[in-house]
C-alpha cells in the first residue's frame, strides 16, 4: 500500500489531465503510426521546465472517462527492453510518465530480463494434470536465487475498467495485444484461457488476460496514482498456484519488472509455483477465494492434507492475524513483546510462510530494539535483510529501515520506542501509530 500524505505543490487530482502550468495539453488525436504524448510537468513532483516525449511506435483511438476529462487509449513501444515491446492501457499522461522510468531510459538496465523459458537452463515447461502447463525445475534451485524476471507486456490502470464501457475497454485490449511485436504477441496469445473454447478473438483476450494479469499496486512514492494495475508476464503467467509456494514475486516500478527468487531450496523435477492469494489464509478462505477469482478447486498440499493437519494450520493461521496487530500498534495499549515477535517467527516457520520471514524479522528486530536489545534486534534485522532482498527487494522501504537498524541501532527511530512509550517517557508524539 502507499502513503499519499507528502505535500504537494501541483497535485493533479484524478480525474484532471491540466497541468501545473497552463498551456501543456496533451496530444491525444489518433494518428496512423507515431503518438507523441505530452508529459505534464508536477506529476509526482517532477521539474515543471522539462517535458520530454516520447514516441510511441502504435496508437490506438482513445475513449473518454465518464468520470473525468481523462482519455484512455493504448501505447505500444515496440521498441521497449530491447524490442520485446510494451503495451499501456491508460491516460496518455501515466504512460508518458512511465515512459521516462530508468527501464525505458537506460535500456541496459533490462537487457539481462526476459529469458526465454524454451532456453533456459533453470526449468521446462510441461503439463501438470488437473493445472495445465506449469513449470519443473531442471536442475537445483536455491532459496534466494533469481528464478525469472519479466518486463511488462501489457499494462492496464485499473481506472479503465471502471471508467469505459466493457465494449470500449475491451477493444483497446485487442489492440495492445495486437500491436506488440510478432514473438511477443504470440507468447500472450498462447496463455491459458482456463478451459474456456470456441472465443472470438475479443473475448479471448479478455478471458487471458483474466487468466493470467498480476495485480500491481502503485509505488508507494507515485502521488498520482491510487489505482493499482492490471500487468500480464507472459513467462511467469506459466506458473502454478501453491498455497505454501517455493517462489515469490515482487514488481520494481523504476524498471517495470517483476522479479521472481526462490523461497526454499528447489529440487530438479519440482514444480515452480507461486502464490496467486495471500497464503496466510485459512484452507476455506483460500479455497474459496482461488475458485472465485481463478475458478479452480486448489488441491495443493495444505489444502488436501489430513482434516486434523489442517485444523492445526488454520489455528496457527488465526494466531498469525491476531499477533500482527499487536506489533502494528505502535500505542501504549500494544500488547507487543520481543517473545511474542519470536512466536509469530516460529508460526510462520511451521506454516511455512517463506514468503513473511521477512516480515517477522523485521518485527522482532524493532520489538529488541524498541525494549533495548540492539545485538538480539540487529540479528533480526540482518536476517529481515536477507529474506527481504529475495521478497520484496531491496528498494523496499522496510528493507532500507533495517539497514539503518542493523548498522546503528542506537540511533533508529525505533531504538527505546516500546520502553518509552509504555512508561509514558519522552515526547507525546511517540503515540504515533501507522
Ligand atoms: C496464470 S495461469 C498458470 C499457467 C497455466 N496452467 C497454463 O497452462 O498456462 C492460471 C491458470 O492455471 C491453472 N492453475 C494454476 N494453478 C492451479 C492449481 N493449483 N490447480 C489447478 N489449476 C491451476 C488454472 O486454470 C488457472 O486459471
Amino acid at each position: 500500500g502507499g502513503h499519499y500524505d507528502q505535500p504537494q505543490t501541483c497535485r493533479f487530482s484524478s480525474g484532471d489531465d491540466s497541468t501545473c502550468l497552463a498551456g501543456q495539453s496533451l496530444l491525444l488525436t489518433p494518428q496512423p503510426d507515431i503518438l507523441v504524448a505530452d508529459y505534464p510537468c508536477g506529476i509526482n513532483g517532477t521539474d515543471c521546465n522539462y517535458v520530454p516525449k516520447h514516441k510511441w511506435t502504435h496508437s490506438s483511438p482513445c475513449f473518454k472517462s465518464t468520470e473525468s476529462d481523462d482519455k484512455f487509449c493504448v501505447f505500444t513501444d515496440t521498441n521497449f527492453a530491447n524490442g520485446r515491446g510494451a503495451s499501456f492501457v491508460m491516460s496518455g499522461r501515466r504512460a508518458a510518465y512511465l515512459a521516462t522510468n530508468p527501464g525505458f531510459v537506460e535500456p541496459d538496465l533490462t537487457k539481462d530480463t526476459n529469458q526465454d523459458i524454451e532456453t533456459s537452463a533453470l526449468y521446462r515447461m510441461k503439463e501438470f494434470p488437473g493445472k495445465g502447463m506449469g513449470l519443473e525445475a531442471k536442475k537445483h534451485i536455491r532459496r534466494g536465487d533469481l528464478i525469472m524476471a519479466n518486463t511488462v507486456s501489457l499494462m492496464i490502470d485499473y481506472r479503465v475498467f471502471d471508467e469505459i464501457t466493457k465494449e470500449d475497454y475491451m477493444q483497446l485490449q485487442v489492440a495492445a495485444v495486437d500491436n506488440l511485436p510478432a514473438p511477443h504477441r504470440a507468447a500472450v496469445l498462447e496463455l491459458s484461457t482456463h478451459h474456456a473454447t470456441n472465443l472470438s478473438h475479443i473475448e479471448k483476450i479478455d478471458k487471458l488476460t483474466a487468466t493470467n494479469a498480476f495485480d500491481i499496486a502503485p509505488d508507494a512514492d507515485d502521488e498520482d496514482q491510487d489505482h493499482s494495475f492490471f500487468v500480464v508476464f507472459p513467462e511467469i503467467a506459466r506458473m502454478n498456484h501453491d498455497c505454501r509456494p517455493n517462489a515469490d514475486y515482487y514488481y520494481d516500478h523504476a524498471t517495470l519488472t517483476q522479479y521472481i527468487h526462490a523461497l526454499r531450496d528447489i529440487m530438479p523435477g519440482e514444480e515452480i509455483t507461486l502464490s496467486y492469494i495471500n497464503p496466510a489464509m485459512t484452507r476455506a478462505d483460500r479455497m474459496r477465494r482461488l475458485k472465485r477469482i481463478w475458478g479452480f478447486d486448489c488441491a495443493c498440499h495444505l489444502c488436501t492434507q489430513a482434516q486434523k493437519s489442517a485444523d492445526a494450520s488454520d489455528k496457527r493461521i488465526e494466531q498469525i492475524k491476531g499477533l500482527y496487530w499487536e506489533f502494528r500498534n505502535k500505542k501504549q495499549d500494544s500488547r507487543a513483546t520481543p517473545q511474542m515477535a519470536e512466536l509469530l517467527i516460529s508460526l510462520y516457520e511451521q506454516e511455512r510462510l517463506g514468503g513473511s520471514m521477512y516480515e517477522g524479522y523485521a518485527l522482532a528486530a524493532l520489538e529488541y530494539n524498541g525494549v533495548g536489545d540492539p545485538w538480539t534486534a540487529t540479528k533480526f534485522a540482518r536476517l529481515a535483510i536477507e529474506y527481504g532482498l529475495t521478497t520484496v527487494g531491496d528498494k523496499d522501504a522496510d528493507v532500507k529501515d533495517m539497514l539503518q537498524l542493523a548498522e546503528d541501532p542506537w540511533s533508529h527511530w525505533s531504538w527505546m520506542q516500546r520502553t518509552k512509550t509504555r512508561m509514558g517517557w519522552g515526547k507525546k508524539e511517540d503515540d504515533d501509530s501507522d
